[in-house]
């Protein structure tokens, strides 16, 4: 299972600060049972940083998560091909153990070639870097089927390794589940529904809500593993009861990454504009409805 990881930045200055990394990787791994991380992806506000930013908390991230967690996927799509490109070269360089991108949002590929095309352009300048498409219609409006991407996609991309689905169409995610080859992997990303994804073979799982609900979920996947549903069950269930609650107060990047500061204890800083802080009454609201839905955390 795999954390999304938040960007880290300081409210003075709203500047990216690294100094928590290490710490943030330690609570991952000790006390989520994390075991790889997404970096700069959307919970990590990739899309409010600029290239320079993303390369330093690239490696940072690369650099002390050596021996600590399996695999550093890191997500490099941005609006500007030339830009993608740039991270692309930068995290082969850097370290990462793959990399992933995200259909362009501003102007978006007006099909599936288009967005093959690109994908390309992008994974080839990191040739031997396994490479993911990350599929997130909801926030991209990009709606192409995954099942049209990954069409012979190895003869366009030899580097390519697998999906990142966070998307709620299960019969296009199961169709990328049928069609994948032994070596890719078709990661989940919707984890209010990961039970759903399981049974139709997801191969991991990569959300936001891992970085608090890890070690809950790590049971979850255990328990469907196990064939028994009913404890896989109460588990998906607990999840979305908290999910169902803090939507209700309003849940955004902004609450999230305080929820995870109020459980964690890391201080992960405020998101930046134009994403805003998170009331701390809010926060505080739904970490308590958390310890009351998991009372042995
Ligand atoms: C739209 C969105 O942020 N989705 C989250 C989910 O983990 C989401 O926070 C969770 O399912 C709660 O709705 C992830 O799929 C995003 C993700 O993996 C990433 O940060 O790159």
């Amino acid at each position: 299972m795999c954390g999304s990881i938040f960007s880290l930045t300081f409210s003075q200055n709203s500047e990216i600060n690294i100094t928590e990394i290490g710490r943030y990787i330690d609570y991952l791994a000790e006390k989520q049972g994390i075991s790889s991380i997404f970096v700069n992806g959307t919970t990590g506000e990739s899309m409010s940083l600029n290239v320079a930013e993303r390369k330093i908390l690239a490696e940072e991230w690369c650099e002390k998560a050596k021996g600590k967690m399996d695999q550093v996927i890191v997500h490099v799509g941005c609006m500007c091909l030339k830009d993608s490109q740039e991270l692309a070269r930068h995290a082969a360089q850097t370290g990462a153990d793959g990399i992933a991108v995200i259909a362009p949002s501003f102007f978006k590929p007006n099909s599936a070639e288009a967005l093959r095309t690109f994908l390309h352009e992008v994974s080839s300048v990191a040739p031997t870097l396994p490479f993911y498409y990350y599929h997130i219609p909801a926030v991209t409006g990009v709606n192409v089927p995954v099942t049209s991407v990954l069409e012979n996609i190895e003869e366009l991309i030899p580097s390519f390794r697998g999906v990142k689905f966070t998307g709620i169409d299960l019969m296009d995610f199961g169709q990328c589940v049928s069609y994948s080859q032994p070596h890719w992997s078709v990661l989940y990303g919707v984890d209010e529904q990961l039970l759903a994804a399981l049974a139709m073979g997801a191969h991991g799982a990569v959300g936001s809500t891992y970085n608090y609900m890890g070690c809950h979920v790590s049971k979850l996947m255990s328990a469907f593993e196990n064939g028994d549903l009913i404890q896989a069950r109460t588990i998906q269930f607990k999840m979305q009861e908290l999910l169902s609650y803090a939507k209700k107060q309003g849940f955004d990047l902004g609450v999230n990454k305080q929820l995870m500061s109020e459980v964690s204890g890391l201080c992960l800083g405020p998101p930046r504009l134009p994403v805003v802080p998170c009331p701390t009454a809010r926060a505080l609201s739904i970490a308590q409805k958390y310890h009351s839905i998991f009372p042995e955390h």
